[in-house]
């Protein structure tokens, strides 16, 4: 659980710039007094009464100074000497000083850690994102960066310096009066006390706010990203009435809950400010009746308690708006206290840290048991030896586990027990990076990035010349479709550019794979998409890269796995036949029934 501590830290690459910048803030908050306290000496003056010693001493040593004798004027000239200075003067320097380094921090710390939370973003295992929609993840994470953003000049601009101020205030009551200070004292007692209590109370309901809303957001970002299955369900209504209670919900905590907690808080604050300055505003005349005190004092005492009242509202707001942003703050701590998968690449190391493998393509499931929950096994017992150059197709029913045993290899997750081998080496003990540099795959869903079809094919290899592009995109049949893009290989696909159909985007994913020019290439039902013709022709072209390199095919449509070296049949996480698909239809087991049923035009279940 994130606290207090956490939001502080989050400063901390700059707090020797911190407390300067909080130090000078407070300063000048504090200089303002000096203008009460001045004009009730000057009142003094223009009534032939006396002045403070101190500021008599100062006078009388500027009389000496200027060689002249010590007069009201000169008194009069010398306190208003003082009130330019700390008026007039300190107004260009303040801005500077002060204001300018708060939001430096603010603005410095926001880009920090929107880099350490994208870091961590890319470190997450993967089993989080299976819980976390995007939706969810990117408001929690804004919301924490701009809360702790907007957050920061306010607390150390503000409210310390605010504070600090009515510390001085109580410091220069004290000194004229102290029984006035004593009630001065009590009654901020008693209103901080009874702020920070409610505050605490308004701040876990202010938790349970952002949980609420962080559920919108990730169900609108959800409609969003399943927007044309909404359309095609006309479910729009019952989306929208969906997302209306949610917002009914949270409307509820916050108008019945929390706008009423912190309006109670008000109510009460004016109460006791209001009766304290009364009292204040009593005590101090008949302090200065009974002549205990005199009439500069009086003036004095009665505006700086005003000043310090005045301040109460100010710096309650600032704290309802903290407690507002707070739990929000926290959320992003625990998101950023969330431990790194066990996959995590190192991005720390510069890219020469990487280690440099290369591997004949010796792939070994030894024994593999793995579940995702630890008491649901999805694969069990797990034995397969895929030689080098070995084209091995991975078939059986959906959900067999076919494609949790790519996951594995990739070491998106490790087993619970066994492990995989390639070359004789245990995956685990190698590094991840350089590792899975190794390897590469073609999804059913190819993901393109925003960008052109250039960037997208070089995504996970910068450095191919054009001639191994080209190659690559004659394998794949890209460039069956480029001259049809309006700039070729220079047309922006994805988010803002080109749509590309399901068939394309698959023979860009082949393309891109075959470019990172793997020891082990993996097809997840890589021809799904494409109609028979682009399928075959696909097949045919690939038929050159088999036997170059390790390669493994998850495959529901029989037809593209024919020429596989090995088939292996799994069912319910167990394997239950290998072979050459002559030697499994022979066999006439369950690769036999699942060919049957394909070749007569029935769906494989
Ligand atoms: N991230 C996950 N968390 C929990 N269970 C999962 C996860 N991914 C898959 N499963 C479960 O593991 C089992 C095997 O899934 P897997 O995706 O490996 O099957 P598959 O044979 O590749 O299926 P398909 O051919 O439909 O893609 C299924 O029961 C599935 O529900």
């Amino acid at each position: 659980m994130a606290n207090f501590l956490d939001l502080v830290r989050y400063f901390r690459s700059y707090w020797s710039l911190a407390i300067f910048s909080i130090a000078m803030s407070s300063l000048f908050e504090i200089i303002d007094l000096v203008v009460p306290y001045t004009i009730g000496q000057l009142l003094n003056v223009l009534s032939n009464q006396a002045i403070d010693a101190p500021l008599q001493l100062f006078t009388n040593q500027i009389a000496t100074l200027a060689q002249q004798p010590p007069s009201q004027s000169l008194s009069v000239a010398v306190l208003l000497g003082i009130i330019f200075v700390v008026t007039v003067v300190r107004a260009p320097l303040q801005p500077w000083l002060s204001h300018w380094f708060h939001w430096d921090i603010a603005l410095r710390s926001r880009r920090d850690h929107t880099g350490r939370t994208i870091a961590k973003i890319l470190t997450l295992p993967l089993e989080f994102y299976d819980e976390n929609n995007a939706g969810r993840i990117a408001g929690r994470v804004a919301r924490g960066l701009s809360n702790h953003t907007w957050t920061y000049p306010e607390i150390s601009g503000q409210m310390i310096p605010k504070i600090l101020r009515v510390v001085g205030i109580f410091v220069l009551i004290l000194v004229i009066d102290w029984r006035i200070a004593i009630l001065f004292l009590l009654s901020f007692v008693v209103i901080l006390w009874f702020t920070w209590k409610t505050l605490k109370q308004l701040i876990t309901k202010e938790e349970v706010l952002d949980r609420y809303e962080e559920n919108t957001e990730s169900r609108t970002s959800e409609i969003i990203t399943n927007i044309k299955t909404v359309k095609a369900f006309a479910t729009e209504a019952k989306e929208l009435q969906r997302q209306q209670e949610r917002l009914q919900r949270q409307f509820k905590i916050v108008s019945l809950r929390i706008h009423k907690g912190y309006t109670i808080l008000f109510t009460w604050q004016r109460f006791v400010i209001q009766t304290s300055v009364f009292v204040v505003l009593a005590l101090t005349l008949w302090a200065t009746l009974q002549g205990q005190i005199s009439l500069g004092h009086f003036i004095t005492t009665l505006t700086v308690s005003s000043m310090a009242y005045a301040e109460l509202e100010p710096i309650s707001g600032l704290a309802e708006v903290f407690a507002r942003r707070y739990a929000s703050m926290q959320r992003l701590h625990q998101f950023m206290k969330l431990p790194v998968g066990d996959d995590s690449a190192n991005l720390a190391d510069p890219p020469e840290a990487v280690r440099h493998y290369r591997f004949t393509g010796k792939v070994h499931f030894d024994r593999i048991y793995f579940g995702y929950d630890a008491d649901r096994p999805v694969l069990q017992d797990i034995n397969l030896l895929i030689e080098p150059y070995q084209t091995v197709a991975l078939v059986g029913r959906s959900g067999s586990g076919k494609s949790t045993m790519v996951k594995l290899l990739f070491r998106y997750f490790d087993p619970q027990q066994g492990r995989i081998l390639i070359d004789g080496q245990d995956t685990r003990s190698l590094d991840i990076t350089g590792y899975r540099r190794r390897l590469a795959i073609v999804h059913q869903e190819v993901d393109v990035f925003n960008g052109t079809l250039l960037d997208n094919l070089k995504y996970g290899n910068p450095l191919v010349t054009f001639e191994e592009i080209e190659k690559a995109c004659q394998i794949a049949r890209v460039d069956e479709f480029i001259h049809l893009l309006p700039n070729g290989y220079y047309t922006v696909v994805g988010e803002r550019g080109v749509r590309l159909s399901g068939g394309q985007r698959q023979r860009l994913g082949i393309a891109r794979a075959l470019l990172m020019n793997p020891d082990v290439l993996v097809f997840d039902e890589a021809t799904s998409s494409l109609d028979y013709e682009s399928e075959r022709s696909i097949q045919l072209a690939m038929r050159s890269i088999l036997g170059t390199r390790t390669t493994i095919i998850i495959a529901h449509r029989l037809s593209t796995v024919r020429e596989a070296d090995k088939i292996v049949v799994l069912d319910q996480g167990r394997i239950l036949e290998v072979g050459s698909h002559e030697q499994l239809l022979t066999r006439g087991g369950i690769y036999h029934r699942l060919h049957t049923l394909q070749e007569t035009g029935e769906l494989l279940a």
